[in-house]
């Protein structure tokens, strides 16, 4: 059975898909947290007006969940606090289902899971889907990513719902680095947007940001395919086009000069600063990280970054 890690707006929507499909435990350390839900049959702080199925039971002793597959749904910044706080689980397979990159390592979800934790077959699952629209039962496509063909395998198995498709690949950089790269640039097209520099604007970004997340995969030894499917290009195209990503939401707060929420999960931001210093380590050029990085510090402002990447020496493409 599959345990969820996490009941956050993703961890609830995975929890609520896997649970329409056969049994499924979420697990919550707020213990209040976990109360409420088992009171009202949903997760009124992310998910509103939601059901829970039936299938989907409710945990705040993660010493207690049952055998299978565990799922963590924390963000990027927190996976290795709550791995240093949970029990260990053995061998069962741990699935990130975070998007970044840690600020103060430079690694990735499924690093972070092998330090941690190096007896556990480490997987991610990753891929364009907002957690309102897992949750309502709309159609979505994912990866899991996993090193171990065999896993894998499983995984994808287990974790295939009515509404939730799993491609399966054994590209774990490529998987993670589209995951990290595509919510900064979805905070430079929101800044864009935000700015009224406009939708031809925002397609410059969306591809030259892919050129960004292809020179970083391809150096760490990642397949171009990887990059191009739903990890990828998948993702980069949902988060950098709608309102509903809160990546693309605080850049767009960037460039209209509103206040952002501090509370709210926004990926790109931690991630943006750890991808700058990888880069530079690396020596890969990541002009448009560069001046997302400017854009959050407050070193530069949208149309200020913005002549600064146009006036980058011409080349070819
Ligand atoms: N919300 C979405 O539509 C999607 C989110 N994701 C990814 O899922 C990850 C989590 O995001 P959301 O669930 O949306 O964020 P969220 O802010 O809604 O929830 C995060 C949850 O993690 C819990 N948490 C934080 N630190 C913890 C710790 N040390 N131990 C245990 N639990 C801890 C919080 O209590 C909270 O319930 C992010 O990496 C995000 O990129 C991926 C796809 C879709
Ligand atoms: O990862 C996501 C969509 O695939 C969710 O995007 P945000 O974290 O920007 O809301």
């Amino acid at each position: 059975m599959t345990s969820v890690i996490g009941a956050g707006a993703f961890g609830t929507a995975l929890a609520i898909s896997l649970g329409r499909a056969g049994t499924v435990t979420l697990w919550a350390r707020d213990a209040d947290q976990v109360a409420a839900m088992v009171q009202a049959r949903e997760n009124a702080a992310r998910l509103p007006g939601i059901a829970f199925p039936d299938a989907l039971a409710l945990s705040d002793d993660a010493t207690a969940l049952p055998e299978g597959p565990v799922l963590l749904a924390v963000p990027m910044q927190k996976l290795r606090d709550a791995l240093r706080d949970l029990p260990d689980f053995g061998t069962r397979p741990l699935v990130a289902c975070c998007k970044g990159i840690e600020l103060t390592t430079g690694q990735s979800p499924t690093q972070v899971i092998a330090e941690m934790r190096p007896d556990a077959p480490a997987a991610i699952l990753t891929g364009p889907s907002f957690a309102q629209d897992i949750a309502r039962g709309l159609p979505t496509a994912l990866t899991l990513a996993c090193a171990d063909e065999t896993t894998g395998k499983a995984l994808q198995q287990s974790l295939t719902t009515p509404n939730i498709r799993v491609y399966r690949t054994t590209d774990v950089p490529g998987a993670e680095i589209g995951g990290a790269v595509k919510n900064v640039m979805a905070i430079a097209c929101g800044a864009a947007i935000g700015a009224g520099l406009g939708d031809s604007a925002r397609a410059a970004l969306m591809t030259r940001g892919y050129a960004e997340m292809q020179r970083m995969a391809l150096a760490l030894g990642a397949q171009a395919d990887t990059l191009a499917g739903l990890s990828g290009f998948g993702d980069l195209a949902l988060t950098c086009t709608s309102d509903l990503s809160r990546n693309f939401r605080f850049g767009l707060s960037i460039g209209r000069g509103e206040a952002f929420d501090p509370s709210v999960t926004v990926e790109g931001a931690a991630t943006a600063r750890a991808l700058q210093a990888r880069a530079r380590k690396m020596q890969i050029d990541m002009p448009i990280t560069d001046a997302v990085v400017g854009l959050i510090d407050g070193n530069l402002d949208v149309g200020r970054a913005m002549a600064l990447l146009l006036s980058r020496p011409l080349k070819e493409e």
